[in-house]
């Protein structure tokens, strides 16, 4: 895939910790629109691979572009996240004490901010955007009740959808389903394939059950690099994968 087509592309991508290679000359590409599922054992590097993509880790070497011009290395988090790079950690950070509905409002990519998002100076467009997250992540019933009470799941799908907030062309999801129920899991998958029908995602994730569910892509990534790549059936029989990953 050539760069102008990408909403990401990474080719040669090196960094160290104290002389140490968490990342070691990875070069992956990702189409606009695409979702991606990347796995891999512990240490391989793929929190280290996000780091970089968000801006929070520097490259030593390499190129990183998104969305075919924009480089990353370049430009420092707060950028990135402006241009449309959204990121949602493995643990929910929702709002506890907010409603779920305000908990939307109050990620939305608004120049009115806080105070406008929480005391209903909300637009119509405003009002309506956080109609259709919340209809989306299956929570518009839950709208009024404090985020605190949600299931684990819910507030996932919670913060997906103040992910969804703030606009975002790329999507970058941390175990999405780590301590959710089947049915959850089920539900997420059913959520982040509608989500990539108009955004690019790329998911990391362990289980793989779920990542069968989603039906993309795949690629493990071992020792900071590429190990092997392609649909999941020809990712979990290739030797090494089994050999480093899936064991026998
Ligand atoms: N800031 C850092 N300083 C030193 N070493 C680091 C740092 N960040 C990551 N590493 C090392 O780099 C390697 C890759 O780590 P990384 O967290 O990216 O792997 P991972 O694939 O996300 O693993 P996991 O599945 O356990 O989350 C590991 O050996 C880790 O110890």
């Amino acid at each position: 895939m050539t760069k102008q087509h990408t909403i990401l592309y990474l080719d040669g991508v090196s960094v160290a910790f104290d002389g140490f290679k968490a990342i070691s000359n990875l070069s992956l590409t990702l189409g606009r629109n695409e979702m991606r599922a990347i796995i891999g054992p512990n240490g391989a590097g793929k929190t280290t691979m996000m780091d970089i993509i968000t801006g929070k880790t520097r490259p030593d070497i390499g190129d990183v572009y998104f969305d075919g011009v924009h480089d990353l290395t370049r430009l420092d988090e707060a950028d990135i996240a402006n241009l449309g790079v959204g990121r949602k950690f493995q643990k929910p950070t929702v709002f506890e004490m907010h409603t779920v509905e305000d908990n939307i409002a109050l990620s939305l990519k608004s120049p009115r901010g806080v105070f406008a998002a929480l005391f209903d100076l909300r637009s119509a467009e405003a009002q309506g955007r956080i109609d259709d997250i919340l209809e989306m992540v299956r929570l518009s019933a839950r709208r009024g009740e404090k985020a605190a009470n949600l299931s684990h799941g819910q507030k996932q799908w919670l913060e997906i959808g103040m992910l969804l907030a703030q606009d975002p062309k790329l999507l970058l999801v941390d175990e999405p389903v780590a301590g959710m129920t089947d049915a959850e899991t089920e539900e997420t998958g059913r959520l982040l394939k509608k989500i990539a029908q108009t955004h690019s995602v790329i998911v990391v994730e362990h289980d793989m059950h779920f990542v069968r569910e989603l039906d993309v892509k795949v690629t493990c990534l071992h020792e900071g690099s590429v190990l092997s790549e392609g649909s999941l059936d020809f990712v979990s029989s290739d030797e090494r994968v089994i050999e480093v990953y899936l064991g026998r």
